[in-house]
């Protein structure tokens, strides 16, 4: 049975509860409309921790555009059921006057070189929204592992900078990309394109397997970069609002293989009116 808990004090209760029974606590933060993807964080929580707690809040503060908010996928008995069908213990789905009891957030984090790029630097004020809502969330919970995707590869990097600075003792667990048989990253945005623009969808992770093979066949940087931004602007219908290849530990662009031990390539492009990420590993 999964518990759905709406306040900050029943979600502590439950917790103080589990954890004086000795439990360990797997946390899954969301903002809803579920799929396969979020159902592999979960499952992956069941398998390392006693008790597995998801919460669905669709965050304002990290919205940067009120029509993305606005048009945020919300699927609330649809994801308890989900939840309850892979064992999730509970779910928390608080309101956003119990997370934001003040009128708008103080607080500003500043992560540094790692929200200079991508996703920090085409959404400002993402990631201070991601911050703040993480570390509440990491303060009510108060869990001993938490999941994220790789396909918020950009978030995964941040959260494990705010849980090592902030000293949450909470271990970062990182989930690879879950797809779709076609290649197209599962995301809750998905749902918005039309059947024609997910016939579409699937071309950004080819081109990223193009790039990777390109890669391993000894393409210089440069060329690999070319070649992925000659095919974005060969797609009439995919509008590509960036493509970085960083060091995927500090998230600093490269110009060439050997600045990283580790490459990333990272993709943000719109089909229509919906904005899709993705990555690939390429070193
Ligand atoms: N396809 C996926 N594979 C693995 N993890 C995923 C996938 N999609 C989302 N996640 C992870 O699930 C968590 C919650 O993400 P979120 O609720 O924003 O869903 P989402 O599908 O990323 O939605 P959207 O990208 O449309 O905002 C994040 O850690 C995210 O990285
Ligand atoms: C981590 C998160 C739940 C914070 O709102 C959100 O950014 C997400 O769903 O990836
Ligand atoms: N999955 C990242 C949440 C967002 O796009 O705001």
């Amino acid at each position: 049975m999964t518990f759905v808990l709406r306040s900050p004090d029943e979600l502590k209760a439950f917790i103080k509860a589990r954890k004086s029974q000795g439990q360990s606590i797997g946390f899954v933060p969301t903002m809803g409309a579920l799929h396969e993807g979020h159902l592999t964080l979960a499952r992956a929580s069941k398998r390392e921790n006693d008790v597995t707690v998801c919460s669905v809040f669709v965050n304002p503060a990290q919205f940067n555009n009120a029509d993305d908010l606005k048009n945020y996928p919300r699927t609330e008995k649809n994801d308890t059921d989900m939840l309850g069908k892979v064992g999730c213990d509970a779910v928390f789905i608080p309101s956003a006057q119990d997370m934001y009891p003040q009128e708008k957030p103080t607080l500003g984090f500043d992560f540094g070189q790692a929200e200079r790029v991508m996703e920090g630097r085409f959404r400002p004020g993402h990631f201070n929204g991601v911050g703040i809502i993480v570390s509440k969330l990491f303060n009510m919970v108060s869990p001993d592992k938490a999941y994220f995707g790789e396909k918020d590869f950009q978030q995964l990097a941040i959260i494990r900078i705010l849980a090592k600075e902030l000293c949450f003792g909470i271990d970062i667990i990182g989930v690879p990309t879950v797809r779709e048989t076609d290649g197209l990253a599962m995301s809750s945005r998905n749902r918005r394109l039309t059947d024609e623009e997910r016939q579409i969808a699937p071309d950004i992770y080819k081109i990223l397997t193009e790039a990777k093979k390109d890669a391993k066949e000894g393409a210089s940087l440069k060329d690999v970069k070319e070649s992925v931004l000659r095919k974005f602007a060969k797609s009439e219908a995919l509008d590509l609002e960036y493509f970085e290849i960083v060091n995927a530990d500090s998230l600093q662009p490269i110009e060439n293989w050997c600045d990283a031990e580790r490459a990333q390539a990272c993709v943000a492009a719109f089909l229509g009116q919906v904005r899709l990420i993705d990555n690939i590993n390429l070193k």
